[in-house]
């Protein structure tokens, strides 16, 4: 099977001395679900930032269905994040607009820039929007605003926001750092199911491992800007998660069991 993303000596430098990625290697397949494990500072934000230029990579490729994301140009890079979808720990949404205009927002990349200024969405993407909505238990929230919103709500909408792009990948930076357990399981309930029944591959950034065990196939470890560890979840033996955290083990567990 081709892979859909392919990552080769990627760095990221940030200032003389500070490197934020120090060659990394990857290559995601399609439809697999991955965490991104590793302590505070190892990189993993900053790898799934380069993946989609949110960072602009110091060295090494990006290749995302066959295209080159570090040397695409603005519309090639708009074309390639329509089909990247980003899932952020603030979720980033436009609060004063309504639920269903955060969801939609989803669909920038696909309708003119007028018609995205002017709010003009096909109804099919209302519909879908909507359903999605529903999926994710959101039904009596859709006009409501962005802002009326518990965290877990609003990271549910940032989850429907993405997945109505259609994309091939899904990138989730720390999507649960914010939130309490139970609606931390919500929110990866929901990113889980959607992305298995539509097959969208995930690269998801959590602190917890006992999260990365319980939704990920294959697990990658992060230290110190490099992978240190790429196996399925039966792999990660306790030897790698202490190596893996030397002297930060407390930001191994989140803060309750799943
Ligand atoms: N804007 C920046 N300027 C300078 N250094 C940065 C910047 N962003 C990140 N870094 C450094 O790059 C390294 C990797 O940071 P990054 O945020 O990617 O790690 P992380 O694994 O996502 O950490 P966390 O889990 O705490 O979010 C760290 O040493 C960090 O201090």
């Amino acid at each position: 099977m081709e892979p859909i993303l392919t990552i080769q000596g990627l760095k990221k430098q940030y200032s003389a001395g500070t490197w934020g990625l120090n060659g990394i290697e990857l290559t995601v397949q399609p439809g697999e679900f991955i965490a991104v494990i590793g302590p505070s500072g190892a990189g993993k934000s900053t790898l799934l930032r380069c993946m989609n230029r949110l960072i602009e990579p110091t060295e090494g490729s990006v290749t995302f269905l066959g295209e080159d994301v570090v040397h695409a140009n603005k519309r090639q890079l708009r074309s390639i994040r329509a089909r990247m979808g980003m899932i952020f720990q603030h979720y980033n949404l436009v609060y004063r607009s309504s639920v269903l205009e955060n969801v939609l927002h989803g669909r920038l990349g696909y309708i003119g820039s007028l018609a995205g200024m002017l709010g003009r969405y096909p109804e099919a993407d209302k519909e879908e929007a909507i359903a999605l909505l529903q999926k994710v238990g959101l039904e009596n929230e859709v006009y409501k605003r962005a802002d009326e919103l518990s965290g877990g709500q609003k990271q549910r909408v940032g989850v429907c926001r993405a997945l109505a792009q259609k994309p091939s990948l899904i990138l989730a930076d720390e999507p649960i750092a914010s939130l309490d357990p139970k609606s931390s399981k919500t929110v990866m309930d929901a990113i889980h199911t959607n992305c298995r029944e539509q097959e969208i591959a995930c690269l998801v950034n959590l602190h917890q491992v006992d999260y990365a065990k319980a939704y990920a196939t294959r697990i990658v470890g992060i230290k110190a800007g490099r992978v240190v560890f790429d196996g399925p979840v039966e792999q990660l033996t306790s030897d790698i998660t202490q190596y893996l955290y030397e002297g930060q083990e407390h930001e191994m567990f989140h803060k309750a069991a799943i």
